[in-house]
């Protein structure tokens, strides 16, 4: 506790390099997680990369606790001091991290933030049961975390053999599937041992799977061996990764519904025009007060009536939103197209595109 109220270095400039990436890998039981990890460690010799592993089994089933287990810094350069340490690990308060392990989380990457010039990225593995929900709150909503690291994507692993077992899991009323909420939360799947399955099951999973999450990136994978520059520094989950949308996302509506046995799914919404701020606003609000646990991930790129040429970006997990404006304004002859991109549960693309609809600013409203 004391340590989460210690200073951290003051951070002068934002997203400048001064931030260490976290990078979130998450998949469920078995899908290939710590072969990515030991592959990334392996293959890849620019970046010093911090790993940080929660481990939810033999320890948690023995005494009920499970650990964050620094497994050390990987990097070109030979560190000075070792990271086997006692005082290095780092215990949890209680159980799995989707539960209650923030706290733990921001005491170790609270005291890992002072060391920020021995490494340059985090690698956050979960538990094959976690939820990385609460990882992204913690670091988004705290603002020491905010101030030290920025996630860089969540990377999903996907085991082509039982992930579709997985899915199909029914869960008792009021729990989450994980493999589905992992699916549904990725900026990246790594579709993993496609050794073990024949072409049409791979391609049915892959189906599924973009049924689920239309806007995760799918790299087909033997043991977890995806190419580094599609997984590591893509700065996949920032706000302005959502300028760079598939165009293809909000175009092939008829195959989304074609599949839609899932209640998970993912919805684009695209139109020309300037929105009324206020009414967005009411929006968002009532759709985040009736729908935000239904709301796994919002994206969106917006123009604003009154703003000029300044383009405003958005991103949220559930009710926690990041709201501003891009690095880019709008070019002088680009189409003020707004775009958003709704990942979760029960969506309804008719109400949604009609609510949002009903936020463009018309001239008639200043008319009088
Ligand atoms: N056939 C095959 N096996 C794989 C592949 N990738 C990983 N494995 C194996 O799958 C098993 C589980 O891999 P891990 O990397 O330990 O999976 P994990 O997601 O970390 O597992 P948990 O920590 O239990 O959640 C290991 O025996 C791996 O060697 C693959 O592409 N093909």
């Amino acid at each position: 506790m004391a340590e989460e109220n210690e200073d951290l270095t003051p951070i002068t400039v934002r997203f400048e390099g001064v931030l260490s990436d976290s990078q979130v890998v998450t998949g469920f039981l078995g899908a290939g997680k710590t072969t990515l990890v030991n592959y990334i460690l392996k293959e890849q010799k620019d970046w010093k990369i911090c790993v940080l592993e929660n481990e939810f089994g033999e320890v948690a089933i023995d005494d009920g606790l499970g650990e964050w287990i620094r497994l050390g810094i990987q990097c070109p350069v030979q560190l000075a001091e070792s990271l086997d340490a006692p005082e290095d690990l780092i215990t949890m308060d209680n159980g799995c991290i989707c539960c209650s392990v923030r706290g733990d989380l921001v005491r170790t990457l609270g005291s890992l933030a002072k060391r920020r010039k021995d490494f340059d990225a985090v690698l956050l593995e979960t538990t094959g049961l976690a939820d990385p929900a609460p990882i992204v709150y913690t670091i988004q909503t705290n603002p020491k975390m905010s101030d030290n690291y920025r996630i860089d994507s969540i990377v999903s692993l996907a085991d082509c053999k039982h992930l579709a077992s997985h899915l199909d899991e029914k869960k008792p009323d009021n729990s989450v599937n994980e493999a589905l909420q992992q699916i549904a939360f990725s900026d990246k799947i790594l579709l993993n041992k496609v050794d073990l399955v024949s072409t049409e099951e791979k391609d049915a999973l892959k189906a599924r799977i973009k049924n689920i999450n239309n806007f995760a990136t799918i790299i087909e994978t033997e043991r977890s061996r995806a190419p580094l520059e599609k997984i590591l520094n893509v700065s996949a989950f920032s706000m302005e990764s959502i300028l760079k949308f598939d165009p293809g996302f909000f175009d092939d509506e008829d195959d989304k519904k074609i599949h839609n046995l899932e209640l998970v799914s993912s919805v684009g919404v695209k139109f020309e025009g300037n929105l009324h701020a206020q009414y967005f606003n009411m929006f968002m609000m009532d759709l985040l007060r009736e729908r935000a646990s239904d709301l796994y991930r919002t994206k969106g790129v917006l123009s604003f009536h009154g703003q000029g040429a300044t383009k405003f970006v958005f991103q949220g997990v559930h009710d926690q939103i990041n709201f501003g404006p891009a690095k880019n304004p709008w070019g002088e002859d680009e189409k003020r197209i707004n775009k958003f991109v709704f990942i979760g549960k029960n969506l309804d693309r008719k109400e949604l595109t009609e609510g949002l609809m009903e936020c463009l600013y018309k001239e008639s409203e200043t008319a009088k």
